[in-house]
């Protein structure tokens, strides 16, 4: 007997082709290389995956590029060393074997001690201090989410140049600055990126500013998981991504 899988949410698109010789490889990390966990520092690469992306960096000649929400620092601790590593959104850039500390922005006094003060009052809540980007969790506290949102929003009127951006059980305070899609635009006007063609893999709603700036430029983009996406190809999941990841390697 056949076991089919059940189609994901949103419209069915084809597993897109193996990264060739002509491309470069921007992976979101959480939610993409990594599956969504309750505490954000109990995710890690699965066992291998250090060695999958780095051989396959060198066969993509250094273009592949690890794009996170998360801090450079932290970000730092869970993606290989001989990587490009973006942090914060797009904000922070560390090179291959570049030490992460130097390249970190930080946020606003205010908005800092703003966001402390209602995850204080608010049970459940977390927040993640993480260079110019704050992330205030609410994953142990769903039915706060919208309060939380609304506060938020109040907090970000006083403060200049940050927007709120919502993300999977996550509130974000982003400074204007911090943008995927500009990310990439940036990486794709140096060496070893430039000249290539640009394919960008995520799930989540940042990685779509990546993923329209990607197809924009002549590349293409990788849906992760169920939902509407502008790209043209689908996989299911990390373990679909680890799979994909792995053939392109050997
Ligand atoms: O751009 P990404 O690499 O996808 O980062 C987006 C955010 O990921 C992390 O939060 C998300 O994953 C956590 C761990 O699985 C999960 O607990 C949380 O609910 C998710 O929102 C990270 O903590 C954030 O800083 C990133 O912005």
């Amino acid at each position: 007997m056949t076991s089919q899988k059940p189609p994901l949410p949103g419209p069915p698109l084809p597993e897109p082709p193996l990264p060739g010789p002509g491309d470069a490889l921007f992976l979101d990390f959480d939610g993409t290389l990594t599956a969504l966990r309750d505490d954000p520092d109990a995710v890690w690469l699965p066992d291998g995956g250090a060695a999958v992306l780095t051989a396959l960096s060198g066969k993509l000649g250094g273009a592949l590029a690890v794009i996170s929400g998360r801090g450079i620092v932290d970000l730092a601790k869970r993606a290989p060393a001989g990587l490009w590593r973006i942090g914060g959104h797009g904000l922070d850039i560390c090179a291959p074997g570049e030490d992460p500390a130097g390249a970190a922005h930080a946020a606003p006094a205010l908005l800092v001690n703003a966001l402390k003060r209602l995850a204080a009052d608010t049970s459940g809540a977390r927040l993640e201090e993480k260079g110019g980007v704050l992330a205030l969790h609410y994953r142990a506290a769903p039915e706060a989410g919208e309060a939380l949102a609304a506060a938020m929003t109040e907090i970000l009127r006083d403060i200049d140049g940050y927007r709120l951006q919502s993300g999977k059980m996550v509130l974000e305070a982003k400074p204007f600055g911090a943008h995927k899609g500009r990310a990439l635009a940036a990486m794709m006007e140096n060496p070893p990126f430039a000249g290539r063609t640009p394919v960008m893999v995520g799930d989540d709603a940042t990685d779509e500013d990546a993923i329209a700036f990607a197809i924009d430029a002549g590349g293409e983009g990788v849906k992760v998981g169920p939902g509407e996406s502008r790209a043209r190809f689908r996989l299911s999941g990390p373990a679909d991504v680890w799979r994909w990841l792995e053939a392109a390697a050997s």
